[in-house]
């Protein structure tokens, strides 16, 4: 029987991030299109946002936002032009444009929307071939259950992605059948941010997912491995005061120092603690898009082997 492995978690939790470490080879050159797509696109909504948030833009970029808005995203671009990247270039450079891409970046948590944008003059090279980075901090959402076959460590693996947004979780049901361990993730930084879908703070949506996904009947014996990903975001930036504001039985740390690790066992505990007392969980903490801090482990009792990373 072969091990399959189910990919589990809220939309942008990182599942299909995990997907692609199993997969990434030979097949760089198919993300390119996607990738240049998402670039656009991040800039076009930073464009729509700026009014909201009341940034203005310098006037003599106004061209360039013209140029932007009126480069059309749906479906894949296969290259960039000379004046669309010319565009975002200059765009980046505005103070107001970079302000718009900071708050993006951290409180609509599409994360990777900066490091493309910064990135353009790569993207928009002619011999451009997307890096490991390049593909893992790609996002595309994930619509229905994606299943892929990989070799891994002497190992046939079928690993089953699925669409964490609320519209595709009614479809997880049907991967549930013949698994050998779910991984579900949760976004570290899910905290800081609502759900496009409503007003919801994210880790809370997060956080219910698990409650009812950890005890359903029909995953009674699959194994249960919890990444609590993005690690290196909710190191980063975290904000001790939305912490608290959003858990309010939190209890801040007297003693200043490690305030991330400190609520980050605060979170696995209250996630443990939706666990009947039979099922055993694994709980890892990791960045999935961070290639280096991956590393190969077999866990015990366990006939899957996982990529987990070992440095917290
Ligand atoms: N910085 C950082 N970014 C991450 C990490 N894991 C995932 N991401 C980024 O977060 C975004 C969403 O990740 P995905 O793997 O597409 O999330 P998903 O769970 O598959 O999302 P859906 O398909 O919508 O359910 C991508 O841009 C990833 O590059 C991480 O550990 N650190
Ligand atoms: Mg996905």
């Amino acid at each position: 029987m072969p091990v399959k492995i189910l990919l589990l978690g809220s939309g942008q939790s990182g599942k299909s991030t995990i997907l692609k470490q199993f997969e990434i080879s030979d097949v760089r050159s198919e993300f390119k299109s996607s990738i240049f797509s998402n670039v656009v696109a991040a800039m076009r909504t930073i464009l729509k946002m700026m009014p909201e948030l009341d940034i203005g833009l310098d006037f003599r970029n106004d061209r360039y936002r013209e140029i932007i808005l009126g480069t059309e995203t749906m479906g894949e671009i296969d290259s960039l032009s000379r004046g669309v990247s010319r565009a975002i270039k200059m765009l980046c450079q505005d103070p107001g444009a970079q302000k718009a891409i900071s708050y993006f970046s951290r409180h609509e948590l599409s994360n990777s929307a900066e490091y493309f944008l910064y990135s353009i003059e790569r993207l928009a090279a002619e011999n451009y071939v997307p890096t490991t980075e390049d593909i893992l901090l790609l996002r595309v959402k994930t619509t229905g259950i994606y299943q892929k076959e990989v070799e891994f460590d002497g190992q046939t693996l079928i690993v089953c992605d699925t669409g964490g947004e609320r519209s595709e979780r009614k479809k997880w049901v049907h991967g549930f059948p013949g698994t050998t361990a779910v991984f579900f993730l949760v976004a570290l930084n899910d905290y800081q941010g609502t759900l496009e879908e409503n007003e919801e703070n994210r880790m809370d949506e997060s956080f219910a997912l698990w409650r009812d996904i950890v005890k359903h009947d029909s995953l009674k014996s699959a194994k249960f491995i919890l990444l609590f990903n993005k690690l290196d975001l909710f190191v980063r930036h975290f904000e001790v005061d939305t912490f608290s504001a959003v858990f309010p039985d939190y209890e801040t740390p007297t003693i200043p120092g490690n305030e991330a690790l400190k609520a980050l066992t605060y979170l696995r505990l209250k996630f443990l603690a939706q666990v009947h007392s039979e099922r055993e969980v694994y709980t890892y903490e990791v960045s999935a898009t961070d290639t280096d801090q991956f590393r190969c482990k077999r866990l015990p009792d366990y006939q899957v082997t996982v990529y987990i990373a070992t440095n917290v």
